[in-house]
């Protein structure tokens, strides 16, 4: 049966990956799939400024756990005062519930997006959901403006970044997927934004099964630096 050509987990090999999602997890054959390759010379810019500004406003937290996910890492941070509105998203307000990391076996690749062909060394998904119009991140995820996610690339260089580096350190509390610990230090979300605010924007889905035609993109223009051993796996 078609079952048995599907390996049990979803992933990145060629009998699991992208390409034979769609056999179990049907959206991701729809229209709007993430991620995608940003080609900046057809992305129109918002030149006469009609979008409204995207604003954001998070809380410190400590105590934040974070989890293996198989994938990556993840850290819960579900935020009730925390806001993000403005630009591509409304009149609607969307809050923080999580934020969680792509990146690859070496630096040359790691990221979901990519611009004009090129990939990033990592991507940092911080992911919101809009709590304007529904009653939980579940069902935001069933709708088609029920998320907004960030997204901020990460370009390798000489200078380690400090609030990554307070998860990175955890790492290896946390070596098979499942596991989860604590992340003691305390985490500002904002430390995570470059300081150029430029972003693309379309709307998309989640870029993992089940893929679902929910997500707001507003991914940075701008990457944020971490070393090569903040972003490769060990
Ligand atoms: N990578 S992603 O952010 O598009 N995927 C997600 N799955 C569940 C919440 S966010
Ligand atoms: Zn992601």
């Amino acid at each position: 049966t078609r079952a048995r050509v599907m390996a049990a987990e979803w992933g990145y090999s060629p009998t699991n990956g992208p390409d034979v999602w769609a056999r179990l997890f049907p959206q991701a054959g729809g229209a709007r799939q993430s991620p995608v390759d940003i080609c900046t010379s057809i992305a129109s810019s918002d030149s006469n400024l009609e979008m409204k500004k995207l604003t954001f406003a998070y809380e410190s937290q400590s105590d934040l756990r974070i989890l293996n996910t198989g994938h990556g890492w993840k850290v819960e941070a579900p935020q009730s005062g925390s806001r993000l509105e403005g630009g591509p998203l409304g009149e609607d307000i969307y809050q923080l519930e999580q934020f969680h990391c792509h990146w690859g076996e070496t630096s040359a690749e790691g990221s979901e997006h990519t611009v004009d062909g090129r990939a990033y060394a990592g991507e940092l998904h911080l992911v919101h959901w809009n709590t304007t119009k529904y009653q939980s991140f579940a069902e935001a995820a069933q709708h088609p403006d029920g998320l907004a996610v960030l997204g901020v690339f990460f370009d390798v260089g000489n200078e380690s970044n400090d609030e990554i580096e307070k998860i990175v350190s955890t790492l290896s509390e946390i070596k098979f997927k499942g596991q989860f610990t604590d992340i003691p230090d305390v985490i500002d979300p904002t430390t995570f934004l470059p300081s150029g605010l430029g972003y693309w924007t379309y709307l998309g889905s989640l870029t993992t099964p089940p893929c679902n035609e929910c997500v707001i993109w507003i991914v940075y223009k701008e990457p944020i630096t971490v070393t090569e051993e903040q972003v490769t796996y060990h």
